[in-house]
């Protein structure tokens, strides 16, 4: 099946997951809802959670705060401190510190643990899928006990910080309710957190859950932002040009990201070119499916999509399909009428200072699949594309970010290339 039409609509019926997939989450933090592979089981922790990250986007601009943001630049001059920064480690910082924050609040800022609790869920990511593809569990196995001996670390510290939370809660009940996703008023992590939860769920099963698929899903698309930025120096100017004339224009004191259209671009382009899974895997477990052509897909049959090429495929992005390009999420208004056009082959006559630009809707195009489609579509879509855009709004506005001039590409201390964050004067 090659038509992105037919596989959205494919993603759209298709509402199970595949029992393998919910094996590594269930194998590292026990039983939970959230990540079940059955969608009637799914169903109600995914709605809990869309409302809470609906209800924090309400109305603002920004669902980072200024203090994640300040603690995040404090991390870039503390790390810059030694010359160069290893892109793929500071990517994980951020996006760490992004969801625990989101999460947790600003209790996370404060807590001790913190770093530890970074290693420990990048130490279990790393090993994760490995233990699960095992048919019958490795009891007998060394390294596996090793490994379930980290995820009960994980578990004592995620109870350690949601206790901290609880009192910094109590000490604090007037604290607005809208600041942070996990305070103990919300709905979900009330749920979560009070132990109300199904009897054969792992306490807390769901938040450790949220904390390693988003950390990791951030941290490729922080990654992915930052690649493109150092490798496409103009692209920075224009986004820096137009991050100071929204600042200018604007009384906020917070970033205005939804004036920031090229801002915005740039992430939806990084997020195409590379997705945080290269594939989407989905099954209907019950039901035979029928797709609009007629195409009919017995129940149990396994599904997979290979998102990475629809995203890089030339017939849905057109020639330039493997090049970074965010104009192609930009459409030009022309004055004095309603009508938009696309810009993406006329990118170099398009300046967004100069120019009035309409942002296109990412998911107009059916091969834009970076947070999965349908029924299982990832839940932290909109809350992702605003904290990232805050995040970058404000990095980019007091940094420029390089390659490092000498170490570039060619020496990477773990995965990533070395760069630099110049502070820009002003
Ligand atoms: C750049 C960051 C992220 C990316 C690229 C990403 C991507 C994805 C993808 C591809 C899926 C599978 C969708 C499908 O099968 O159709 C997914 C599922 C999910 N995502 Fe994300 N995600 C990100 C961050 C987050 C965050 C921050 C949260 C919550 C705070 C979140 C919550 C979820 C949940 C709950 C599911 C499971 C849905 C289900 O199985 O029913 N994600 N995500």
């Amino acid at each position: 099946m090659k038509d992105p039409t037919l596989i959205k609509d494919m993603l759209l019926k298709a509402g199970d997951k595949l029992p393998s997939i919910g094996k590594a989450f269930r194998l590292a933090f026990g039983r939970s809802s959230l990540f079940f592979c059955s969608y009637d089981q799914a169903q109600k922790g995914r709605e809990s959670l869309a409302m809470e990250l609906d209800d924090k986007l309400l109305g603002k601009a920004n669902v980072i705060s200024k203090n994640v943001v300040n603690s995040i630049m404090q991390g870039v001059d503390a790390s810059m401190s030694i010359g160069s920064v290893d892109c793929k480690l500071i990517s994980q910082h951020m996006a760490f510190t992004i969801l625990g924050t989101s999460l947790f609040g600003d209790t996370f800022l404060a807590w001790s643990k913190a770093t530890f609790y970074e290693e420990l869920l990048m130490m279990i990511a790393k090993d994760a899928s490995f233990w699960a593809s095992y048919r019958f569990t490795p009891f007998w196995k060394r390294g596996f006990w090793r490994y379930q001996s980290l995820c009960t670390d994980l578990k004592c510290l995620t109870l350690d910080i949601v206790q901290q939370c609880g009192k910094n809660h109590k000490l604090s009940c007037h604290m607005d309710r809208n600041s942070h996703i996990g305070t103990a008023n919300d709905k979900f992590f009330s749920q979560e957190l009070g132990g109300d939860i199904n009897a054969r769920e792992e306490p807390c099963g769901n938040i450790m859950g949220l904390m390693f698929h988003g950390c990791i899903a951030t941290t490729s698309l922080i990654g992915s932002i930052l690649e493109r930025l150092v490798a496409d120096a103009e692209i920075q100017d224009k986004i820096y040009s137009e991050i100071m004339k929204v600042k200018q224009g604007s009384v906020r004191e917070d970033q205005d990201v939804e004036e920031m259209l090229l801002l915005l671009a740039t992430i939806y382009e990084s997020a195409r070119l590379l997705p945080a899974g290269p594939l989407l895997q989905r099954c209907s477990l019950k039901d035979d499916l029928i797709l609009k052509n007629g195409m009919l897909i017995p129940a149990g049959a396994l599904l997979v999509v290979p998102a990475q090429l629809l995203q890089m495929d030339g017939s849905s992005w057109g020639s330039d399909a493997s090049k970074f390009n965010p104009y192609r999420f930009l459409s030009k208004a022309v004055k004095g009428s309603d009508s938009v056009h696309d810009t993406s082959s006329t990118e170099e006559a398009a300046d967004p200072i100069q120019c009035s630009f309409v942002l296109n809707d990412p998911n107009d195009n059916a091969a834009f699949l970076p947070f999965g489609s349908g029924m299982r579509t990832c839940v932290g879509q909109k809350f992702v594309f605003r904290g990232v855009a805050t995040l970058f709004a404000s990095l980019l506005e007091h940094y420029e970010v390089r390659l490092h001039p000498q170490l570039g590409n060619g020496s990477k201390s773990t995965a990533g290339p070395e760069i630099v964050f110049a502070r820009r004067s002003r």
